[in-house]
């Protein structure tokens, strides 16, 4: 059809429409909402349990939109919709994600146009395609008709119907969803309300083409037929050429509430996925899929895996603990790494001007990797490459390695600034925070593999330490890390107060990369800070090193503060100038933030790493990506005297003067 006349009143029919569409779309705020008819299949507490529970259909970590190749997978809606959003028993209207920037205290505001972009064809696609989206909803949701009973909620699958672009103060990209099923009613619906109208009873929505670029849309909005493509100069035009009130946008309940047909209206998959059943193969359950969370099949709350031994449902107490299947010894040979009964070659890497050493000894190959930790401290790290004899000697890394797999239990996923650290650990001897704090355990209980590396890693700190200063303390503590495959530890350093500059560390089962590297403020001179309210970036004031960007220049400031005799305020204010003078400085294509890694190390089954230096923890950070399915990392420290408040301390015994390991079975 052509364009419909411009019609400046309303007509009786259309005041009927009018009417049930201010009822169909009438929000109640909040705290008001009746309650729902029923319960959602899943949800969840936080956003990283909801995310790990559903990844591979929902993993957006902070935005609404979810989508994989190409095509949208699921939205999560919450606060900060757009003003004529709407969702009600079977309908979406929701505007695309994105383009929003924080305004002051009041959330977020729109700050741009929004444009067709990844996610908006990837809509288009799962429209084409007929592929099904899931929604997940909010307690923040402000649309949803109900009281949602959790912080994330899922809805239901939904088939995306139309894409279109509206004005507002910006252009905004607004979806059309459409729930899957008809024929069911949505948990969400109120409880005793019968829908106002069902989907397709008031007939087809208006449609036309615009007579200036051809384009086909529905009319959305009962005030007239408009062009929705932001292209054209009809562009958001009503019939009259006029821009439409915003005030006067009352949906057309023939577009909103119209009735799609797909071939298939089935769900892909129910939101509560099958729990992962224990594998026959060795290594399987190391896998990263056995690391999804839980949906809980009892009560559909999402649970993440924090425990090693399986899966807690912190909601109803479910618990789904399948037997694993270690992964023997024989099978971490891996042959793109051969290791013999000689001496293993190496496949670490170092800047220049780092200074090597290598030495060989108990069928190891040392190497000692020495750099300037600070302008007044050299540090170093030891690299131990085991060989064969190593891993296969009694009591070693392979009968370590098969022992903790079965005896090693309690390791958890400790809490980290309202998410989950990606690796399971459990602490013994000494408490350790560590980047999270935990419990710890008395040597006692642990499996023998654990005291067996605190002799060993005190032995190869003796063995190795040569003119280092040597701490007075043996290890008094271990650290122990899972890594199942895909899990890795960031760039952070050990250096929690009160603990002796040696940290040493037995690698068990997969290869990983052990990286370190300066600290960005260390090495480029300039960190962001806070001060008197302000963000403001300074120089630091640590001496740099020779390797280090603009090093004379950041000499000259240095001595120029430290003899300037300046008020905090002008201190403040210079060294804000020197940050800015020291950027300047950089050559155009050199980044002031990336920091090359000084070293790299491969580490096998069996080797051994030894990190000396205070300053070495306080201005360098290492990172650690396994590569295989599965590793270990036992880490030793020194709790130092004094160091734990009274209440801190254990109480137990930190005892371990038995069986000092001396390394004779494998001297050569
Ligand atoms: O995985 C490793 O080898 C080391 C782990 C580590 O850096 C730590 O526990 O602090
Ligand atoms: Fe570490």
């Amino acid at each position: 059809m052509s364009l419909p006349a411009p019609q400046p009143a309303l007509d009786a029919a259309e005041h009927d429409l009018a009417a049930i569409s201010l009822a169909v779309t009438k929000k109640l705020p909040i705290g008001q909402k009746p309650e729902p008819r029923g319960q959602p299949e899943i949800w969840a507490e936080s956003r990283h349990h909801l995310c790990e529970s559903l990844s591979g259909l929902y993993a957006s970590w902070q935005g609404s939109y979810y989508g994989k190749s190409g095509v949208a997978k699921a939205f999560m809606l919450d606060g900060n919709g757009h003003a004529r959003d709407h969702l009600d028993e079977n309908v979406i209207v929701l505007r695309a994600s994105g383009s929003m920037a924080k305004d002051g205290d009041n959330g977020m505001k729109q700050r741009e146009d929004q444009e067709p972009n990844h996610q908006y064809h990837a809509m288009v696609n799962a429209i084409n395609q007929q592929s099904p989206v899931a929604v997940i909803c909010g307690d923040k949701n402000s649309q949803v008709p109900s009281k949602m009973p959790h912080k994330y909620n899922s809805l239901d699958w939904y088939k995306v119907t139309h894409v279109w672009t509206e004005r507002d103060r910006f252009n905004v990209i607004k979806y059309r969803l459409e729930k899957l099923e008809s024929a069911t009613t949505g948990w969400w619906v109120p409880r005793d309300s019968e829908p106002v109208v069902e989907l397709g009873a008031l007939g087809s929505p208006v449609k036309a083409h615009c007579g200036s670029c051809s384009s086909n849309y529905d009319q959305i909005y009962l005030c007239g037929w408009m062009c929705l493509n932001s292209k054209c100069e009809k562009f958001w035009c009503l019939p009259d050429g006029d821009t439409p009130d915003p005030a006067q946008l009352i949906y057309d309940l023939r577009f909103l509430k119209q009735k799609t047909s797909w071939v298939n209206e089935q769900a892909p998959i129910s939101f509560r996925f099958p729990l992962y059943t224990a594998s026959a193969i060795a290594g399987e359950d190391y896998k990263v899929e056995n690391l999804r969370g839980m949906t809980c099949p009892e009560c559909g709350k999402c649970n993440a895996r924090v425990k090693w031994e399986g899966w807690e449902c912190t909601g109803c107490g479910f618990e789904h603990m399948p037997r694993i299947n270690p992964l023997p010894a024989a099978s971490i040979q891996d042959q793109n790494y051969p290791v013999t009964d000689a001496y293993p070659s190496s496949y670490d890497s170092a800047l220049s001007h780092v200074k090597l050493s290598v030495e060989f000894s108990h069928n190891y190959r040392w190497i000692t990797y020495k750099f300037n930790v600070s302008a007044t401290e050299e540090g170093e790290v030891v690299h131990g490459i085991a060989n064969r004899v190593v891993r296969e000697e009694t009591g070693g890394p392979n009968e370590m390695w098969e022992d903790l797999q079965t005896n090693c239990h309690g390791l958890v996923r400790r809490e980290l600034s309202n998410a989950l650290m990606n690796s399971f650990t459990i602490n013994y001897g000494m408490p350790y925070k560590f980047i999270a704090a935990g419990e710890s355990l008395p040597f006692t209980d642990a499996p023998w593999p654990v005291t067996e590396a605190v002799s060993r890693l005190n032995w190869a700190d003796r063995m190795t330490s040569g003119t280092a200063v040597k701490d007075q303390e043996n290890f008094n503590e271990l650290y122990l890390v899972a890594y199942l495959q895909d899990q890795s530890m960031s760039y952070h350093d050990d250096g929690e107060k009160g603990l002796g500059s040696t940290v040493a560390t037995l690698s068990l089962g997969g290869r990983a990369e052990m990286n370190f590297r300066p600290k960005s403020p260390f090495y480029h001179g300039m960190k962001t800070i806070h001060y008197k309210k302000k963000r403001m970036t300074v120089m630091t004031k640590d001496d740099p090193l020779p390797e280090f960007p603009n090093y004379e220049m950041r000499k000259q400031f240095l001595t120029e503060i430290r003899n300037g005799n300046l008020s905090e305020d002008e201190e403040h204010e210079r060294l804000a100038e020197m940050a800015t003078a020291l950027r300047a400085a950089y050559p155009s294509k050199q980044s002031h933030t990336k920091v090359d890694d000084y070293i790299k190390l491969s580490l096998g089954h069996g080797d051994i790493v030894i990190m000396r230096g205070a300053h070495l923890q306080k201005y360098y950070e290492h990172g650690v990506t396994p590569k295989g399915l599965m590793r270990y990392a036992l880490t030793c420290r020194t709790v130092l005297p004094g160091h734990l408040k009274e209440s801190e301390l254990p109480n137990y015994e930190v005892d371990l003067t038995q069986n000092e390991y001396d390394g004779s079975r494998i001297a050569k």
